[in-house]
């Protein structure tokens, strides 16, 4: 405690260090300085910037703070303070600049999904260590409060599943595409400007982000240590627009989805099965209308049932939210002289491969138009174990005036190894001119799925 100038008690400060002034940091540096006397009164104690690691010195930002709190000494920033704020992103220097912070008693916030999918471990055991507090709320489905509730609110239940949509980049990218015809580039460079995109946006569209966040979803779910290579990974950048054109023809529309399910292995142990992909989702499904950068995310739990998450999941605002709603949980438990909830991987499930994870497929086959076809393509169904829920076949006139036709087949539940063999033998057929499209199918009954 000290004494302020008119001699009444004052509670000592909190210093928080940022680390990163993109677009997360600029809106977390906004808020901490425009709003201090909320977050003082919400925390019991001033909250005090005490500096903002950037890269470059003298940069024109748009942010009023006093141009004296920019350092490039991110090191020696790190060691001064009570809570860092981690939203450099990437692996390095972002997890060294963590665990330094840690070793010195900071408590630490991050937004970094690509660190936590890769290397969480070695900051959980630090945090706990060190009796500080990691918290990471902004680094899924941006500000909607979802690791929380799964961690904190839902510790009395058993998750089941967790599915939705948490890639703000991509769902705005194969919106645009479906509702407005817009191509994947100008998608892509809209998402970028409004700053939803990663620094390198692959990450979003090669599903690498989704991915992380599936594994950090994984994780405190089922109490399990999932990383990054444990999800199967599929982005969006196979999509294309016949894809969408030929989902809209179903009656439904392409979402990107991160699925964690508790599952089974071939021999009845229990296992979790972790994936990220592209999937046809019918338009009555409460997925189908999350548009532009939203996120969604279905938990089902054995005793709560069904919950549903929605929000905005990307962009610097919404994330800052998130980044703050931890920053004074950090803060309050500092101030009560303790920490929150840690990790607990105590179940150590084994992650289910790909190939043994039950899926449909939606198949698009450009065939000959004679007899004995239809029989033929089902009989590769058949033979490996898949059976066709549906079939539509839509004759066409190819450029040299030859009737073909068009077999849009739909499967009931089947593991993704035969899934995959049966598309592999479809291309075989000489009858088969091409296998035009596969697409994941979810979000409808079917038996199993
Ligand atoms: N933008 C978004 O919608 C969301 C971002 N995130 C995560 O938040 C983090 C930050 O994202 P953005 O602000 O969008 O990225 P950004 O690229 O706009 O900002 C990162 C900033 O860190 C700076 N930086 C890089 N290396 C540095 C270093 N060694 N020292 C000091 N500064 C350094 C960069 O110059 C840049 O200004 C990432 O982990 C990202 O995955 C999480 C949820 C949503
Ligand atoms: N690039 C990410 C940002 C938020 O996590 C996204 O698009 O969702
Ligand atoms: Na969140």
């Amino acid at each position: 405690m000290t004494t302020n100038g008119e001699g009444t008690t004052a509670v000592k400060p909190l210093k928080v260090a940022l680390l990163g002034c993109g677009v997360v940091g600029t809106e977390v540096a906004r808020a901490l300085t425009t709003n201090a006397a909320d977050f003082a009164a919400r925390v019991g104690a001033p909250l005090e910037l005490i500096g903002i690691a950037v890269r470059r010195l003298g940069r024109e930002r748009d942010l009023d703070v006093d141009p004296a709190l920019f350092t490039t000494d991110a090191e020696d920033l790190v060691t001064r303070a009570d809570i860092v704020v981690e939203v450099i992103g990437g692996i390095e220097p972002a997890r060294s600049l963590m665990l330094r912070a840690m070793e010195h008693g900071a408590g630490v916030v991050t937004a970094n999904k690509a660190l936590l999918a890769a290397d969480g471990p070695t900051l959980y055991e630090a945090a706990a260590r060190h009796g500080v507090d990691l918290y990471y709320e902004a680094s899924v489905a941006g500000a909607i409060p979802l690791l929380r509730p799964i961690r904190e609110s839902l510790a009395g239940d058993q998750i089941e599943r967790v599915l939705g949509i948490v890639n703000g980049t991509t769902n705005y990218m194969l919106d645009k595409m479906d509702s407005t015809g817009q191509s994947f580039a100008d998608a892509l460079e809209q998402a970028q400007a409004l700053g939803y995109a990663e620094a390198d946006p692959t990450a979003d569209v090669d599903g690498f982000d989704a991915a992380a966040k599936a594994a950090i979803l994984a994780s405190l779910a089922f109490h399990t240590r999932v990383s990054l290579d444990d999800v199967h990974r599929e982005g969006i950048s196979e999509v294309s627009s016949a894809d969408v054109l030929a989902a809209q023809q179903q009656g439904c529309v392409i979402k990107l989805l991160s699925i964690c399910e508790r599952s089974r292995t071939a021999d009845g142990a229990e296992a979790v099965s972790v994936r990220v992909h592209p999937a046809m989702l019918p338009l009555d499904h409460q997925l189908a209308s999350v548009r532009e950068a939203f996120n969604a995310v279905f938990v089902e739990a054995t005793g709560a049932g069904q919950l549903m998450f929605y929000g905005p999941g990307a962009g610097g605002q919404p994330t800052a939210s998130a980044v703050l709603g931890d920053v004074v949980a950090v803060a309050r438990h500092r101030r009560a002289g303790g920490r929150g909830p840690g990790e607990y991987a105590y179940a150590e499930l084994p992650v289910l491969p790909m190939a043994d994870t039950v899926t449909r497929y939606h198949v698009r086959l450009d065939v000959a138009d004679r007899p004995g076809v239809l029989a033929q393509v089902a009989g590769v169904f058949a033979a490996h174990d898949v059976s066709i829920e549906t079939v539509q076949q839509r004759q066409v006139t190819g450029d040299d005036g030859v009737d073909r036709a068009v077999l849009v087949v739909t499967t009931h539940a089947a593991t993704d190894a035969a899934l995959s063999t049966t598309v592999e033998e479809l291309q075989k057929l000489d009858s088969v001119d091409s296998v035009a499209g596969v697409m994941r199918v979810e979000g409808t009954d079917s038996r199993g799925a």
